[in-house]
């Protein structure tokens, strides 16, 4: 990787990096020791970038691509990232799930797709309430390992700076391992099969069992007429994470030295949050600087003026690939609300990548207590996208999911028929509801029907 970057001293600030400070900014910490966060972004912004430029900057391309229809964003990983579960194991089982999905993808609807994980990064919550109440004991709401601890206690809810180095520490650890799987041979397109051992049958695997023997009757084939494979060794994998703790995004913020062009070198792709996408709000501000290629979530209440407005605040130069705008309206408003906002955007003239993201907009109590989403739901909603984009002969360009590669139960429904009575069983997330492994490649293969018919 190369290190041909700058560090940009907090307070000393050439391209108006610091200015998000003047703003409003939304879900940020209480930090009770102001002097301790300074010390703490002094030292991580004397820190090694975790990415670097020249990759965001392909990444950038990628995203035109996604956005014109000559390929396909697959985002995923955990809602929250935790310190505790960043070994190998789980590591490479979400690497493998977007790997397998991303498999299915490509092979059924012929399209090249951009890997990217929710990961090495995501370790911030934005929360609909600042305080949790037990029992009669209210503390602070937890806002993930790089604020807080989840623990129920007094001392764990404070939220706590040495912790921004922490995430910094485990980042640069899972960034580390990703890389491992992604170039070391794990990702050999001839391990199709490999990546699937060791699951129970059921549907979804034995579905992928047929698709996996089509790619290496293809690989033998090819092989025997000669193919050099050396290029299928290795895959791109890009990180991403919700830029949410902007005392964090800034001190990872570097100038790359070709370009002159300041980088927040804590992720490839950073995306703004549905709570924190204020155009006069400090988020927006911070990366409006930076020239990563970012995101922007629009929920149900988005105006069309709304989207366009924070395109020209974002993309001034009308950058194909720099911004991507993450739909996730709710099964029930999709079909509803988007059309309107992707017409205008689009008759506005506004080079955006559409994604949609089925999960946040389709979050619900269940009868049990748990936190919890419709497995159809979000597949309703995927398709709603799919259908709204048909209509206006617009691109839907990619997906962006929470998932894990573990067996947890945390979703309702899918072939393996998730109740309500079984999400205890396995019930992991620490804030919001992912798919789990079978639950993913479900998914994939409805998604592959409708890229195909895309
Ligand atoms: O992942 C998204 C948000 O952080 C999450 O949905 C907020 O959850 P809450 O409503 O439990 O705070
Ligand atoms: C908080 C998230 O999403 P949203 O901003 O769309 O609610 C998220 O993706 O973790």
């Amino acid at each position: 990787m190369t290190t041909a970057v700058d560090t940009v001293v907090p307070g000393t600030d050439p391209q108006g990096l610091d200015r998000f400070r003047e703003l409003e900014a939304r879900q940020q910490p209480r930090w009770p020791d102001a002097g301790e966060l300074e010390a703490v972004a002094r030292r991580l912004a004397g820190a090694a970038p975790l990415v670097a430029p020249a990759e965001a900057q392909l990444l950038t391309e990628r995203l035109a691509a996604a956005g014109r229809g000559e390929a396909f964003l697959l985002q995923g990983g955990d809602c929250a990232e935790t310190f505790a579960d960043a070994n190998a194991t789980r590591i490479r089982n979400k690497v493998r799930t977007i790997l397998q999905m991303a498999v299915i993808l490509t092979h059924g609807a012929s399209t090249p797709v951009v890997k990217m994980g929710r990961l090495a990064g995501q370790y911030a919550k934005p929360r609909s309430s600042d305080s949790e109440t037990r029992d009669g004991v209210t503390l602070p709401a937890y806002r993930g390992d790089m604020v807080n601890g989840h623990a129920f206690t007094t001392q764990s809810r404070v939220p706590d700076p040495r912790r921004l180095e922490q995430a910094y520490r485990v980042s640069a650890a899972t960034a580390n391992v990703v890389r491992g799987f992604t170039q070391g041979g794990f990702a050999d397109l001839r391990q199709v099969h490999e990546w699937n051992r060791g699951f129970m049958r059921n549907p979804a695997y034995a579905r992928y069992e047929r698709t996996a023997s089509e790619i290496d009757r293809a690989i033998r084939f090819m092989a025997a007429c000669g193919a050099d494979f050396d290029a299928l060794r290795t895959v791109e994998f890009y990180l991403s994470h919700e830029a949410l703790i902007l005392d964090y995004e800034r001190a990872l913020t570097r100038v790359d030295t070709r370009t002159g062009r300041a980088y927040d070198t804590s992720a490839h792709f950073l995306w703004i949050g549905e709570r924190t996408r204020q155009l006069d709000g400090a988020h927006v501000e911070f990366l409006s600087r930076v020239a990563n290629p970012i995101g922007v979530k629009l929920g149900p209440t988005t105006s069309p003026d709304d989207a366009i407005a924070l395109a020209e605040r974002l993309n001034p130069d009308n950058e194909p690939g720099r911004l991507t705008f993450v739909t996730r309206m709710g099964t029930g408003k999709v079909r509803e609300v988007l059309p309107e906002v992707v017409r205008k955007v689009t008759d506005a003239g506004v080079v955006v990548t559409w994604v949609t993201d089925p999960m946040h907009g389709n979050t619900i109590r269940s009868a049990s207590g748990y936190k919890t989403r419709r497995f159809a739901d979000v597949l309703d909603e995927v398709t709603g996208f799919f259908e709204v984009h048909r209509s206006l002969g617009t691109v839907p360009g990619g997906l962006h999911m929470e998932l894990t590669g573990d067996d947890v139960t945390e979703v309702l429904g899918g072939s393996e028929e998730i109740s309500d009575d079984g999400l205890a069983l396995r019930y992991e997330t620490l804030v919001d509801p992912r798919l789990n492994h079978q639950q993913s490649l479900e998914t994939a293969f409805q998604v592959a029907q409708m890229l195909t018919d895309r």
